[in-house]
């Protein structure tokens, strides 16, 4: 590590993150991305894979384009007018983008969580279970092994097991963003997209987000908006780092945030600006 590097890794107050073991393939690619809102260019050019079974930080200054991107992995744009995306967007070799693509199968291979954990006003296993019942007809010793499965591997069964059938607007903050991930992966995704899904929490409950972040990468391919940059350094293996709408430079973690390629990543992670 250089004099710079080391300096940039310690003004972040993050050891540098293990290397990226191993390649993955690209399980979302964009080609020639475009995306407009009303005629607004919001995001440029845009050339990126996310690679498979990886966590893929987007950070850079607000308003650079961050949420849009990732809201045109799920194409949850499509539900309003006047907003366009042109180029490609490929999940498993496919074209999400083109309009014959079921919005069904996209959403079922595509999860999401958002900054503002949003739990339904009812029970903790009915937010669980309401999802489920729109994509698959269980019986209910199914549906219980489900419910459960998904609430582990969010890893908020411990706290959720003796209290299944209360409100969920019961819980903690941290704790209903968990059951919102749990929400997400009872579907059984492939992807998960998580928009800025701690900046709403303690640094507590910030933890065991990023500890479960981490975790799930076992068995899903992860994207994750986040304003905060020792976050994008202890989760994950890939960052993107954006600016103005443009991707301005995307690597490894590590490389990124030790070795930047491009003077603007380097003063966006040092703080120098945004
Ligand atoms: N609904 C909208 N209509 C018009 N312009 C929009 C809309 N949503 C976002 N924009 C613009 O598109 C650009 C990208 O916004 P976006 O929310 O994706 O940025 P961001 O990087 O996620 O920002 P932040 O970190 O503040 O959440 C900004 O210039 C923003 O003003």
């Amino acid at each position: 590590m250089t004099n710079l590097n080391l300096a940039v890794a310690t003004s972040l107050n993050v050891a540098a993150p293990a290397a990226v073991q191993g390649t993955s393939t690209a399980k979302i690619t964009a080609r020639n991305l475009n995306f407009y809102y009303d005629g607004f260019h919001a995001l440029k050019n845009i050339q990126m894979d996310i690679p498979e079974k990886r966590v893929t930080a987007i950070i850079g200054p607000s308003g650079c384009g961050k949420s849009t991107l990732l809201r045109i992995f799920n194409r949850i744009y499509s539900i309003y007018p006047k907003l366009e995306a042109r180029g490609e967007v490929m999940l498993d070799g496919e074209n999400i983008l083109d309009p014959r693509y079921p919005l069904n199968r996209l959403r079922s291979k595509v999860g999401m969580v958002f900054q503002k954990p949003v739990p339904f006003p009812m029970s903790i296993y009915d937010n669980i279970a309401y999802g489920i019942k729109h994509y698959e007809k269980l019986n209910r010793a199914d549906m219980d092994i489900r419910v459960e499965q998904a609430l582990r591997q969010a890893a908020i069964w411990d706290e959720a097991k003796d209290k299944l059938k209360g409100s969920a607007l019961g819980l903690s903050g941290g704790q209903q963003q968990r059951l919102c991930i749990a929400r997400a992966i009872a579907l059984r995704p492939e992807v998960i997209l998580f928009d800025e899904p701690t900046s709403a929490l303690d640094p507590i409950a910030t933890g065991k987000i990023e500890q479960l972040v981490e975790e799930l990468k076992k068995d899903f391919t992860i994207a994750i908006v986040t304003h905060n940059m020792q976050q994008a350094a202890r989760c994950s293996d890939y960052t993107a780092f954006m600016y103005l709408g443009e991707l301005i430079e995307f690597g490894e973690t590590e490389t990124m945030f030790t070795r930047p390629g491009k003077q603007q990543t380097e003063d966006y992670i040092t703080g120098r600006f945004g």
